[in-house]
């Protein structure tokens, strides 16, 4: 029997404060529901916000606070016409969006706050037309939200609503806290807070797709507990990650695959990527808005500074990004982007390229959500959009193709074909671009036609291409009767069905700069075999990236800017051996060919002179007078050396002249030498700039002639310098060198690092008339651009055959260079030549004998200039034609690429250690690039790395 009923009014009646009551069974008929229960808690499941290491609680963040949630007093829900559906949300302010999403059919929902504007902030989520949705918080606004956009169908308006709310908890990176069915968001006033804290914008997006919870998320009553949240120590805006450790579902992360600098430039890869985009992207497209505004306060114009999504392309001004962006845990995306896949256009630009964010963000804030942006997994490439052979890649296969010793370079998405055996790589349809590490288990077997070859000459199963098969005849390879090649990593060759190999491809010494000309691949020490590629642990590191870091310098310039000069200075500076002996053969044919032409040159001339004499002669004595005994003038020779002379001569207009040599000049080397020293010559000599033909450098040779011309010479270094006309390999030569560490040098890892990265020069002659050389050079890291600073009144014909200054002419070529879409992105070095005839002509010759310089007006001290010709007036007029000329180059080059363009020491090619100036120049350009991208931002204009080298050479 239970207790018995005693009723509030009988104890009232008795006079008793009741304070208590009792329960007494229920004797009555059967009840049709049931009755509330007092469930024990289970205290192991109360909801506890995770302890956040010391670091976060040391006062250097605000932290989200959860506050409690009480019920809403009042709500209001207004059905306007015209306005909508309006909810009042109380001081509170929790606003309930199960309720919201009951309204349906009008345009504008707007939430308010009753509580004071100074107390909370409002939020105002605005559909921008279609799905484009930007959200943002108003400071001190009157705490509304609202929403606003077309909604045609009922269902439109929950949709959005579902998707504002996420935009809010996204955006929202206040203290913010959603309860799971409720759908409730309370938010109270932390502005600054938004930027601090990063991980609640993942934290909110991730939580629908990996239902992880914070304390701020949705949760479900029976997962929470097993959840906790993780904080992320990498930066402070990162502080609530949604994962821990492993996955939100438990599973490990595969590790991040990362590829920068990627290209995304053919039909195929942009086929494939629609395909594989297609299903995965969830891209929203760009909202539409008058051109050059800011996507999200339709205000400014195309020349406002934006930041770009780089997922949907839409662009915000300097007021919108950080609130359109939110935190940016991955990067510049909107905040309804994160978790999308991006843009593959703009993959190149991954980690690059924020101005904007760098006037409003610190370096330290800039320089993480560049590197997140740069790897974190959302943005990396994904597995399926690489196919190899005809099939798309999983993710282990990615992995290991991106982490073998020789990756492929620059991997964008697309379709590739890679000959297992060999190593070669290339692009579906298209010729090999580089070799990678052999025998990787990834893609599909080789097809025949990989490469879309035509040469009915087979590599390990494929038809290779035309280049492929010039590159083999040019390597020795006997390609008659359409062979089947087998070709191993090592380039070793064997015909099908034979058991020996037949030779090395690559063993030639040509070979290797064959195929850098005709831009195909050459095996590095960094092809390991899949084998191999286990006991890297066992290889050094500076012997793993050795080849990887091997830097291309072009080197080009006008007609005789000095480019042989520099290259074979190189040659000299950085070659233990620097010219071959068949080399030394072929320069001293030069030399002696070169002295006869100077001499030449000097007997035409010394022609002209005489007849202008013997003329002015005439004309003096009159005209009847005789002359004929006593015609001798001061360029007049003996008959002997009259007759070699006019020898000479004829054989030199008849093109005979190489016929003839070498013979010649052993033959006539006594002849040279007696003419040389004449008289009559060395006036003519004296008369020298009215030879145009005679380069300065003849007096070096002509003075020599005795020793030059003697069958046993040997060009010395400064001979091999001096000689004109001196290309290697018809005029496309190429070393590979490196910076040794200065003797007595301290070498600390930044020395070893210097001396392992290696640099090719390549000097290419004549690429000025053939530009489709150029595409050739798309690797090549810094264009090395010559021009002689003593060309500005010097006149040659152009291609149009109308005589033009010199320097015009320079002008043009690097104009065409710096616009070859090749170099689009490459860097570009300018070297300022022939300092020293520089110097000796701009005294007597002013700058603004070149039309281009015509507004040059040197403002020299009165000291100076009243003095007459002193070296030191010489070289301050020089320093100055020198910052001139370079700051019209500069100029030149930002108007053409937006871009800076480096500026050498001034150069004097004859100079060595010019040279070497030069060319370290464009190492550290290299090295200071290195470091932009690895720090993953381009430094500020202010940055140190912005020093241009011009202020500081004299
Ligand atoms: N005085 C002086 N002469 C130089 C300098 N640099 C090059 N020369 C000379 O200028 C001439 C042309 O130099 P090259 O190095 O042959 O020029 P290039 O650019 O290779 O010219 P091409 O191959 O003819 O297009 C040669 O006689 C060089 O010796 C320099 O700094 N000072
Ligand atoms: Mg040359």
């Amino acid at each position: 029997m239970g207790p018995q009923a005693v009723t509030h009014d009988d104890a009232e009646a008795a006079g008793v404060a009741v304070e208590y009551s009792f329960a007494l069974q229920y004797n009555g008929p059967p009840l049709d529901y049931a009755i509330p229960r007092a469930v024990p808690i289970n205290v192991s499941r109360i909801p506890v916000a995770a302890v956040l290491s010391p670091p976060f609680v040391s006062g250097m963040l605000s932290l989200p606070v959860v506050q409690p949630i009480s019920a809403p007093e009042s709500k209001k829900v207004s059905a306007d016409d015209k306005v909508g559906p309006e909810i009042t949300v109380p001081p509170t302010s929790v606003i309930a969006f199960e309720d919201v999403e009951q309204q349906r059919g009008d345009n504008v929902l707007e939430l308010q706050s009753d509580a004071s504007p100074d107390s909370v902030r409002g939020y105002e989520v605005r559909s921008l037309g279609g799905d484009g949705c930007a959200v943002y918080c108003e400071s001190g606004s009157s705490g509304a939200v609202e929403f606003s956009g077309g909604f045609s169908e009922s269902n439109e308006l929950s949709d959005a609503v579902e998707n504002s709310k996420e935009l809010v908890s996204s955006s929202v990176s206040h203290e913010l806290s959603r309860a799971g069915s409720l759908g409730t968001v309370q938010y109270s006033d932390n502005v600054d807070a938004s930027r601090e804290l990063s991980g609640s914008s993942s934290t909110a997006r991730d939580s629908s797709s990996c239902k992880e919870n914070i304390a701020f998320s949705v949760l479900s009553p029976v997962d929470w507990a097993s959840r906790a949240t993780s904080a992320s120590l990498d930066y402070p805006s990162s502080i609530v990650s949604p994962h821990g450790e492993g996955d939100c579902d438990g599973e490990a992360r595969p590790p991040v695959v990362t590829f920068s600098d990627a290209k995304f430039d053919d039909a195929f890869t942009r086929e494939l990527l629609e395909d594989c985009t297609a299903v995965s992207t969830k891209k929203v497209p760009a909202p539409k808005v008058r051109k050059g505004a800011c996507y999200r306060c339709l205000k400014g114009n195309r020349f406002t500074e934006k930041e770009v999504c780089i997922v949907c392309d839409t662009k915000y001004c300097g007021n919108c990004v950080l609130r359109a962006m939110g935190s940016m845990p991955e990067g510049r995306k909107c905040v309804t982007c994160i978790g999308s896949p991006i843009d593959e256009s703009k993959r190149k630009n991954l980690g690059k390229r924020c101005r904007l964010l760098k006037r409003l963000l610190n370096g330290l804030e800039v320089r993480h959500i560049m590197k997140t942006e740069k790897l974190c997994e959302a943005n990396q490439l994904r597995p399926e959009h690489i196919c190899v052979n005809g099939k798309p890649l999983t993710h282990d296969e990615l992995v290991s193709l991106h982490s073998c010793p020789a990756p492929p370079k620059k991997l964008v998405p697309g379709r590739y074909w890679y000959d297992k055996v060999s190593g070669l790589w290339g692009k579906e349809g298209q010729k090999p671009t580089r070799i990678v590490t052999p025998y990787l288990n990834v893609g599909g077997p080789i097809q025949m036609n990989a490469s879309n070859g035509t040469t009915q000459v087979f590599i390990n199963g494929r038809e290779i291409t035309k280049v492929e098969l010039r590159m083999l005849q040019l390597a020795g390879v006997q390609c008659v009767g359409n062979p089947h090649f087998w070709v191993n990593e090592d380039g070793s060759y064997l015909e099908e069905g034979q058991k020996n190999p037949k030779g090395y491809i690559w063993g030639k010494a040509g070979t290797k700069l064959v195929c850098a000309l005709l831009s195909l691949p050459v095996p590095s020490k960094s092809s390991f075999s899949a084998d191999q590629v286990g006991n890297l642990g066992n290889t050094s590191f500076p012997d793993y990236i050795e080849q990887r870091i091997i830097q291309k310098l072009l080197l080009v310039g006008y007609n005789e800017s000095g480019t042989s000069t520099i290259f074979k200075q190189a040659k000299i500076l950085f070659k233990s051996v620097p010219f071959s002996s068949d080399e030394c053969e072929s320069i001293k044919g030069k030399i002696q060919s070169n002295m006869f032409r100077y001499l030449g040159v000097l007997l035409e001339g010394r022609e002209r002179f005489e007849d202008e004499c013997l003329t002015r002669v005439r004309e003096r004595d009159g005209a009847g007078s005789s002359v004929e005994n006593d015609d001798k003038t001061m360029y007049s020779i003996v008959p002997r050396l009259k007759a070699f002379s006019d020898w000479l001569l004829k054989t030199m207009v008849t093109g005979s002249m190489d016929a003839i040599f070498p013979a010649a000049s052993r033959e006539y080397a006594p002849l040279v030498e007696e003419l040389w020293n004449d008289p009559a010559i060395q006036a003519t000599f004296h008369r020298r700039s009215e030879l145009e033909a005679l380069p300065v450098n003849a007096k070096y040779f002509l003075e020599r002639a005795g020793d030059v011309l003697r069958t046993d010479y040997e060009p010395s270094e400064d001979d091999i310098l001096y000689a004109e006309g001196v290309t290697f390999s018809n005029g496309l030569g190429c070393i590979d060198f490196s910076f040794q560490p200065e003797r007595n040098y301290d070498h600390d890892a930044v020395d070893q690092h210097d001396s392992l990265l290696k640099f090719q020069l390549i000097h290419a002659k004549g690429l000025g008339e053939n530009r489709k050389w150029l595409e050739m050079f798309e690797d090549v890291r810094v264009v090395v651009f010559c021009v002689s600073l003593a060309d500005y009144d010097q006149y040659s014909v152009d291609g149009n055959n109308v005589l033009t200054n010199k320097m015009i002419q320079s002008r043009s070529l690097f104009e065409s260079i710096v616009t070859h879409p090749t170099f689009e992105h490459t860097d570009f070095l300018l070297v300022l030549n022939k300092l020293d005839l520089f110097e000796k002509k701009i005294l007597d010759t002013p700058l603004t004998r070149c039309e281009w310089f015509n507004d040059f007006r040197p403002i020299i001290s009165t000291n100076q200039s009243n003095n007459s010709r002193s070296s030191k007036n010489e070289s301050t007029h020089a320093e100055l034609g020198f910052y001139y000329i370079a700051v019209k180059f500069k100029r030149l080059f930002t108007s053409l690429s937006g871009r800076n363009l480096f500026v050498a020491p001034p150069v004097k090619g004859l100079n060595r250690y010019s040279v070497k100036d030069a060319l370290e120049y464009a190492r550290e350009i290299v090295k200071w690039d290195e470091e932009k991208h690895s720090f993953g931002f381009r430094l500020s204009e202010q940055s140190m790395y912005n020093v241009d080298a011009t202020s500081s050479f004299f």
